[in-house]
């Protein structure tokens, strides 16, 4: 997961490839929420893991239910039978709105059956998101539910014992949000003595979240009578009953990011979304039909869409996106491919959301150099031309849909316009249901090599290269190519193998042939973890001597070059800013004095525990310069255009914020 200010993604030019969808977050905290409530024991599979769902499960454990996870990633909750073992917790909800609303209602009835005083609060941007709907409707059946910041809104807190009114039916506004109808359905059964009757008021948006809460409860047991979309009836002697085992579908809404990539980016083969398909139960994977209204070819499978591009330009469409409102967000940036105007009707529930998208997405949109007009309740988008592109840093609003939406801009070079870097702001923010969104779309985007940025920093050894590149690659979400460790897993290689350090055929054949993978900061030869290995001194001097021969250079040449992927890359060694990436638009050269290197490199070794003496230290390395210096081939130099930093006498924070600082300086991103 990225957690950086903010995520610079270059200009994109395809896309290919398969991916899985992370567990859906409704289906996650209406499972999670039922299992609780429930008899019996749930095994979950496939649960959605990220801050929505996280902080339903602390809030679950706060209320005395015990969950836990299981070795194969699913997770077993011991259902409370509907009776909670405390009688008092102060819940932190984040900007979870599918954990508030039915808690708010599961807490106020049971409090209200059988006492006790429950606080539900989150994020100052919760407190500005309305609950007054439900809350009305649950004080209108005897729950004390009490205000305790600005009235309507979180935080709530919820007292009991009381007496409930059940004999009437309960009325709830449908028309704000559908999730007050949800918290009900959800949690009625709990005191469903006798028939319970809710009526909704208004139009009822959002359907299809209320058929997924429909089917969920079906498969606890209780089977609400639906009169239109109107009148609910839950049975008397409803009873949540676990049943057993389910598995969450992927997430519909986060599919429409991977559907409109492939509509727009997937020209050579379909981009394959496994997780939902023709069954699916979410509402939002209809978005693939207005997807497809616009120009995607999509072919349903039973647990996967395979999407490919179609119709292009995309064509703009008119469409009332009250059934699919999350997903609706990603037509507004796919309608920038488009040829004709987008304009997207019944969102009025975007101003409510986790910020006012409406006024978000068309500020943003305009940013890019779109013409976008606004109401109440719609949005029109007008196509960009080519020539109108512009670049932004987009502002993301701690709104998980706007990163990941706006993220597709990237792909503007399709529609002809300059490729450039486009600045995704807080791009963290998508950790409220998809933590791994970017990750995931490095995987399936394509760019030009010369688009992807690189950083070298070359240097001596023990001046602190590698240590400044993890860092600032960390800052920025780029990867890493810490090209020392080829040179050094091809001595340690050739070594088991028996083959002289100068034997140039020989080694430079095994470098050809490496099996080198690298995974959580660890490096591997075939199945084995070398990372350690790679590390003596012995190893260092090996790679010093096998680095003197050029053909063993040129066999480790390609294998470099492929390190340079989406978003970008910052590479440590002796010559990546002379030979590997001589275009690269920023060059640092690290130097530190001698003694301080082997003084930095004798308390990294003790550190380790490996014994160490000073001297030795400084003769090996003063050996290495003087041979890493001299050697004909890519020999340790400054590139001409590089920027020298001598860090004898600066910290590592201070030489990671100058390093920023000259990289701030080649962008350009307005505000
Ligand atoms: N500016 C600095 N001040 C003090 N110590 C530093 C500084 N930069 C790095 N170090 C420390 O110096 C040691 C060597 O750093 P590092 O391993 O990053 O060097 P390197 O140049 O990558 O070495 P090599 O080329 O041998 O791989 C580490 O223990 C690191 O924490
Ligand atoms: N681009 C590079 C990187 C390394 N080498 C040689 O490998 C030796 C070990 O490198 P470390 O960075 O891990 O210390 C080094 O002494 C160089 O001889 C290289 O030539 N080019």
């Amino acid at each position: 997961m990225l957690k950086i200010a903010h995520l610079d993604l270059p200009p994109l030019q395809g896309a290919a490839g398969t991916l899985r969808l992370p567990g859906s977050k409704s289906i996650s905290n209406r499972l999670l929420l039922l299992a609780a409530l429930a008899e019996g024991e749930t095994r979950i599979e496939h649960l959605l893991e990220a801050d929505d769902t996280a902080v339903m499960l602390d809030a679950l454990r706060a209320l005395g239910c015990a969950w836990h996870r299981n070795a194969d990633g699913s997770l077993t909750v011991q259902g409370l039978g509907g009776h909670l073992p405390v009688s008092q917790a102060d819940c932190f909800l984040g900007n979870a709105g599918t954990a508030m609303r039915p808690l708010a209602a599961a807490l106020a009835l049971l409090a209200a059956r059988d006492g006790g005083h429950y606080v539900l609060r989150g994020v100052p941007r919760m407190h500005e998101r309305p609950i007054r709907d439900l809350v009305d409707a649950l004080r209108e059946l005897g729950c004390r539910i009490e205000d305790l910041g600005q009235p309507g809104y979180p935080p709530l807190a919820l007292r009991g014992p009381a007496s409930l009114q059940l004999n009437q039916p309960v009325r709830v506004r449908g028309d704000v949000s559908s999730q007050f109808l949800t918290a009900l359905l959800l949690t009625l059964p709990l005191v469903a003595q006798q028939d319970v009757v809710i009526e909704v008021e208004g139009e009822l948006i959002s359907k299809p979240y209320i058929e997924i809460t429909l089917a969920l409860l079906d498969r606890f047991g209780v089977r609400v009578q639906r009169e239109a979309w109107r009148r609910f009836t839950i049975p008397a002697g409803s009873r949540l009953r676990s049943p057993g085992r389910l598995q969450v579908e992927g997430d519909a809404s986060a599919a429409s990011y991977f559907i409109a990539l492939g509509a727009l980016a997937a020209t050579e083969a379909p981009l394959v979304i496994e997780g939902i398909g023709r069954n699916a139960l979410q509402g939002d994977v209809r978005f693939a039909d207005a997807a497809a209204a616009m120009g995607a070819q999509i072919e349903w499978r039973d647990h996967a869409l395979a999407v490919r591009r179609g119709r292009w330009p995309l064509r703009g469409i008119e469409l009332d996106c009250v059934a699919i409102p999350d997903a609706a967000m990603t037509l507004a940036v796919m309608a920038l491919f488009a040829d004709s105007p987008t304009r997207l009707t019944g969102i009025a529930s975007w101003r409510v959301k986790e910020t006012d998208r409406i006024a978000a997405m068309a500020t943003e949109l305009r940013k890019l150099g779109a013409t976008v007009q606004e109401g109440a309740d719609w949005l029109e988008v007008h196509p960009l031309r080519a020539e109108d592109w512009r670049t932004a840093a987009i502002h993301t609003y701690d709104d998980h849909r706007m990163a990941m939406c706006f993220s597709l801009a990237a792909l503007h070079p399709l529609a002809g316009a300059t490729p450039q870097a486009l600045r995704i702001l807080d791009p963290g923010c998508v950790a409220k249901t998809f933590p791994d969104y970017f990750e995931t779309l490095f995987d399936l985007v394509q760019a030009r090599s010369e688009d992807i940025p690189v950083l070298c920093i070359d240097g001596p050894t023990a001046s602190g290269k590698g240590t400044l590149t993890e860092r600032v690659a960390e800052r920025l979400g780029y990867h890493v190519l810490e090209s020392g460790a080829l040179y050094r897993a091809t001595a340690l290689a050739a070594r088991a193998a028996g083959i002289a350090w100068t034997d140039e055929a020989r080694v430079a054949s095994m470098a050809r042939s490496l099996a080198l993978h690298f995974s959580g900061g660890r490096c591997y030869l075939e199945d084995e973890d070398i990372t350690d290995a790679l590390r003596a001194e012995e190893i260092g001097l090996g790679a010093s001597a096998v680095a003197a021969l050029p053909a063993v250079r040129a066999a480790l040449h390609e294998l470099q070059l492929s390190f340079r992927r989406v978003p970008g890359l910052v590479a440590d060694g002796r010559d990546m800013g002379t030979a590997i990436f001589p275009a690269a638009p920023l060059k640092v050269f690290l130097t530190a004095s001698a003694e301080k290197r082997a003084e930095r490199r004798y308390k990294q070794l003790i550190s380790k525990g490996f014994s160490a003496n000073m001297e030795g230290l400084l003769r090996d390395l003063e050996a290495r310069d003087l041979q890493d210096k001299t050697r004909s081939s890519s020999p340790l130099v400054p590139a001409q255009d590089a920027f020298l930093l001598d860090n004898s006498d600066l910290s590592i924070d201070a030489s990671v914020e100058q390093v920023l600082q000259w990289w701030a300086q080649k962008q350009a991103f307005p505000a």
